[in-house]
């Protein structure tokens, strides 16, 4: 049974992510998130950078992404370049907190980096590290972070990988389906009526039967999808 929240508006949506944040940053330890990349989650970090800078206790947040696309930090493909301007040039976070994949590097070096990175501060779980909330977006090929269909490996041993997007050739770094599946909570963060159809496939379909890695990479606790009613009207 999928585990859909669905909410009236966009809005609404960012909203009850945005308290969770709140909920997460009065937690007794440092909490690891990872933010997804692409168009989807602008509007929350700029309803965070407007209503939420001052109620979030920024510093007890270590921020991670999904994936990364192989671009200086000043593109405006770079994901972390996104969330920079839109929500960490406006927070008071220490610099120590965000954690970006260097995109302008070399791939493969980058990749390995990170991996240490991710292994040197994310406390484990079944012997390797687990985030303590992944948000995912999901594309309209059904692809997630940069995994996509028919060009994953769900067995990939790796934490981190180079992945090349199949129409554009950009390549990628992204988490790999096992480090994402080893998270604690994974909530999908889907939006708008663009992504309607294939979020209908998901629901009436067994993720086995489906060749996308938004239906099949679930968390090790809670999994769920956060929709809006454009999103979810099919469902
Ligand atoms: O390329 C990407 O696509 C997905 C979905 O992006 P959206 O623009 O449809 O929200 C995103 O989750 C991923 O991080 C990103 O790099």
């Amino acid at each position: 049974m999928i585990n859909y929240k669905v909410f009236e508006t966009a809005e609404a949506v960012v909203t009850e992510l945005s308290e969770q944040l709140v909920t997460y940053s009065q937690r007794d330890k440092p909490m690891h998130i990872s933010l997804s990349g692409g168009s989807t989650p602008k509007l929350w970090f700029k309803l965070l950078a407007k209503d939420y800078a001052t109620k979030v206790n920024w510093n007890n947040l270590h921020f991670w992404w999904g994936d990364e696309r192989c671009v200086e930090p000043t593109d405006p493909e770079s994901n972390y370049g996104e969330a920079k301007a839109l929500l960490f040039d406006h927070i008071d976070i220490d610099a120590q907190n965000i954690h970006r994949i260097l995109g302008e590097n070399d791939p493969d070096d980058e990749t390995q980096r990170l991996a240490e990175e991710i292994c040197a501060k994310v406390p484990s779980v079944n012997g390797i590290p687990s985030f303590d909330w992944i948000l995912l977006g999901m594309g309209g090929d059904g692809h997630t972070a940069s995994l996509f269909p028919y060009k994953t490996d769900f067995n990939e041993p790796n934490l981190t990988l180079v992945a090349e997007h199949p129409e554009s050739g950009q390549l990628r770094i992204s988490k790999s389906a096992r480090l994402l599946s080893n998270a604690s909570r994974i909530t999908y963060l889907v939006l708008g009526e663009s992504k309607a159809q294939r979020l209908y496939e998901i629901a009436t379909h067994d993720a086995a039967d489906l060749p996308y890695p938004a239906a099949k990479i679930k968390a090790l606790k809670t999994t769920e999808w956060y929709l809006d009613a454009s999103a979810a009207k099919d469902l």
